[in-house]
């Protein structure tokens, strides 16, 4: 199994059978490899892998939160030119300067194809979207990006046979949802169009599946938290901007109520699950959407576990009623058991280890705190 430590360093590894000389990975599945087919009959019919082995990866909405670490875990692991990076913003120098850059609007189908041909593209992860705060504050424009630019990708996607990854998320269920470890098959209705256009791109992904084979990987991430990017506008943004004030000013006001528990994340433990789902074998995903989850908390929680460290930080609360609406809407915990049955998912981070990263690398020196 792959490992990966904070800042995304291979830890240890197992298998050693990827066709292009990788360094020791998980093998590649062929999507349509069986044990009776020879490895090049395979190889063949292998159209999510590049001609040489290895994939040449899309990531589209690349400048967002979760992109830019994604692009650094995955240059990593397949060489910096075979992985593009896209957004329809405009990339710093250093990013732009870090590796392939590229603009891509999903909402242009012509500009997609474009790219996927130009770049022979053959595993494409599709990261643009609102999220749910800012969709409900433009929902046409969520509509647009969340639903008809999925339809884009997925187009895309079938016609040329390539592996696709869409993120969903815990937004994708609802209050009628079970709200304790929440499994991955349950009712789903959510009231906000980022959840709708999750739900439907879960079903979608799964009917393409189901339809022409189309190699569609989907993980239901809690919200992620990371240092070094800022969030896009989620309910869940709070447990990132209580980080940076708690360093800067050592107080936050928190815009959920104090016992609002939801499932959660550090980004590493976030981006190696990605990339272990990713490279698992085709043969042992029994489904195609998956929950994952690391750890639950509540803001006041979270609170305790900062003031470990910052002994004279000080949380209020100032509860925004749509964000809280939402949050009382979505789960306090996942049961993500099918994925570390499947394929081997396994969190890193709990809480305390989250906290001490997160203030470690936001330049607060734990250390000190704790000894004052
Ligand atoms: N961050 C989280 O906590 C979290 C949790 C669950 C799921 N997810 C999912 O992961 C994905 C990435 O999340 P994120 O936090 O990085 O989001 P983000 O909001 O930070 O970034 C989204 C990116 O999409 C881009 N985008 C918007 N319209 C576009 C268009 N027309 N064409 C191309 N790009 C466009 C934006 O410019 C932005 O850079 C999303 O699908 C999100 O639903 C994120
Ligand atoms: C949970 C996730 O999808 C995102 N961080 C949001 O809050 O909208």
């Amino acid at each position: 199994m792959l490992r990966t430590v904070a800042g995304g360093a291979v830890r240890t590894l197992a298998g050693s059978s990827w066709p292009s000389g990788l360094p020791s990975v998980l093998p590649v599945p062929s999507r349509s490899a069986s044990p009776s087919q020879s490895p090049a009959e395979a190889h063949f019919h292998s159209a999510s892998s590049s001609e040489a082995g290895c994939p040449r990866v899309l990531i589209t909405g690349g400048l967002g939160q979760l992109g830019l670490g994604l692009a650094s875990l995955l240059r990593k692991r397949y060489g910096k030119d075979n992985v593009i990076l896209s957004d329809i913003k405009k990339p710093p120098s250093h990013v732009f300067c870090s590796g392939p850059f590229v603009y891509a609007n999903i909402l242009d189908p012509q500009n997609l194809r474009e790219v996927v041909v130009n770049h022979r593209i053959t595993w494409m992860l599709h990261y643009s979207a609102l999220l749910s705060a800012v969709g409900e504050a433009n929902m046409p424009l969520a509509r647009a990006v969340n639903i008809t630019g999925l339809h884009n990708i997925l187009d895309l996607a079938e016609e040329y046979n390539l592996r696709l990854f869409i993120p969903s998320t815990i937004g994708a269920f609802g209050s009628t949802s079970p709200r304790n470890r929440t499994p991955d098959l349950c009712v789903q209705r959510p009231r906000t169009i980022y959840g709708v256009s999750k739900v439907h791109a879960e079903l979608m992904g799964e009917y393409y599946n189901y339809r022409s084979g189309l190699d569609f990987r989907c993980l239901r991430y809690p919200g992620v938290i990371s240092a070094d990017s800022q969030p896009g506008g989620g309910t869940t943004d709070y447990a990132i901007q209580i980080f940076h004030d708690a360093v800067k000013t050592g107080k936050f006001e928190c815009n959920l109520r104090a016992s609002t528990r939801l499932p959660m994340m550090y980004v590493d433990d976030c981006l190696r699950a990605t990339l272990e789902f990713m490279e698992a074998p085709a043969e042992s995903l029994s489904m195609r959407t998956y929950n994952i989850t690391a750890m639950s908390f509540t803001p006041e929680e979270l609170a305790q576990e900062i003031a470990k460290h910052v002994p004279e930080f000080h949380i209020s609360y100032h509860v925004d009623p749509a964000r809280q609406a939402i949050a009382d809407s979505w789960p306090m915990s996942l049961d993500d058991s099918m994925a570390r049955k499947d394929w081997g998912w396994k969190h890193d981070f709990d809480l305390p280890e989250l906290v001490t990263t997160m203030l470690n690398l936001l330049g607060c020196d734990t250390r000190v705190a704790q000894a004052n």
